[in-house]
């Protein structure tokens, strides 16, 4: 039997979707389709051309196609979403929410025709909502949507460690739970440098900035680019989640889930630390939660459920 070669799909590509794009094809994960509206079938075709251009330099065996046609991206392994609008400087993640719900629900009705056995990541925001108007849209089995909020919230908050400490950011690990809006909840009795408590090596004071600077961490690169939100560090996690998916690594990582009953909420999507492998999301960890880390997770999530409330209408 022949080997097929995994296909990924990357709706929208804008910043997120082009660089996902790129960083995919430099790890080898498999065959991109890259895809945007039909207005920009010509610079998406254009985008993707000038990344296989670049496989040659970079030794990597990847096609990369650009398109607007969803024929193309039919029976896509893994399907990421980045379309729709950014928010600019002013501007909160939520007031996304009536413009990217109707782009999330239309990709997703094409997604759920062209590639029904996928994986979906979503990534456009407000994320914990869109991911809710995703499943629905989808009508996939939870497993199978998937949203991206706690990857990139950690990685904030682990690089600020190690920029605390002046250790490798190798050696620090933590989570990012809740929703991916101001009251995210990073856990800070569950973050550790090579095995040792945070708490051990940085002042209490210290750690309260690095937990309110993480908190923030897509407004202040959103200050800073003046024109749009960060993609760098987002593209990057959508391709840890999928080389999670397509390698069956096992990973533990925090992602956004549809609960029902974890943490004692119900039909709720939020970001929680779970297991990703081949069958997507195949499990979640409920950790044991002090008294105030669970108001603060409460408190995300009641931010999370008003979001919802718009989308359900
Ligand atoms: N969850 C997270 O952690 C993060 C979420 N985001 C969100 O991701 C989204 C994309 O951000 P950027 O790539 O920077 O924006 P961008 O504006 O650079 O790109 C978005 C692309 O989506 C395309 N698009 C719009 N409607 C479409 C449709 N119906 N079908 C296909 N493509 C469509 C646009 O033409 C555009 O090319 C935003 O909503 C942003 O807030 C961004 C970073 C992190
Ligand atoms: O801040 C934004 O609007 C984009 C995003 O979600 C992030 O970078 O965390």
């Amino acid at each position: 039997m022949a080997i097929k070669r995994n296909k990924i799909t990357v709706v929208g590509a804008g910043f997120t979707g082009a660089t996902t794009a790129l960083m995919l094809a430099q790890k080898e994960l498999g065959d991109i389709v890259l895809v945007d509206i039909p207005q920009l079938e010509n610079p998406t075709k254009g985008k993707a051309l000038d990344m296989l251009e670049s496989t040659p330099v970079q030794c990597i065996d990847a096609k990369i196609t650009g398109t607007s046609n969803y024929e193309d991206t039919r029976d896509s392994d893994v399907v990421i979403i980045t379309a729709g609008i950014a928010r600019k400087p002013g501007m909160s993640r939520d007031d996304l929410v009536n413009t990217n719900a109707g782009i999330v629900r239309s990709v997703c009705e094409n997604i759920k025709a062209t590639s029904p056995n996928s994986i979906v990541i979503i990534l456009s925001n407000p994320v914990d909502a869109m991911t809710y108007v995703a499943y629905h849209a989808l009508g996939f089995p939870k497993n199978r949507v998937i949203g991206q909020s706690g990857v990139l919230d950690t990685a904030r908050y682990c690089t600020f460690i190690a920029q605390e400490l002046n250790v490798s950011v190798e050696d620090v690990r933590g989570f990012v739970l809740g929703g991916h809006g101001d009251d995210m909840v990073p856990l800070v009795r569950y973050s550790n440098v090579g095995g040792i408590p945070i708490e051990k090596f940085i002042p209490a004071d210290r750690i309260e900035a690095i937990v309110k600077r993480t908190r923030v961490g897509g407004g202040e690169i959103v200050n800073l680019l003046g024109n749009g939100s960060a993609y760098y560090a987002p593209a990057a996690s959508l391709v840890q989640m999928t080389e999670a998916i397509l390698k069956d690594k096992k990973r533990i990582l925090p992602v956004i889930a549809l609960l029902q009953g974890e943490y004692g909420y119900n039909d709720l999507f939020m970001g929680v630390p779970t297991i990703i492998g081949g069958d997507g999301i195949e499990n979640i960890f409920e950790l044991d939660l002090t008294a105030e880390e669970k108001a603060a997770l409460d408190q995300s999530a009641e931010s999370v459920r008003s979001v919802i409330q718009i989308v359900q209408g």
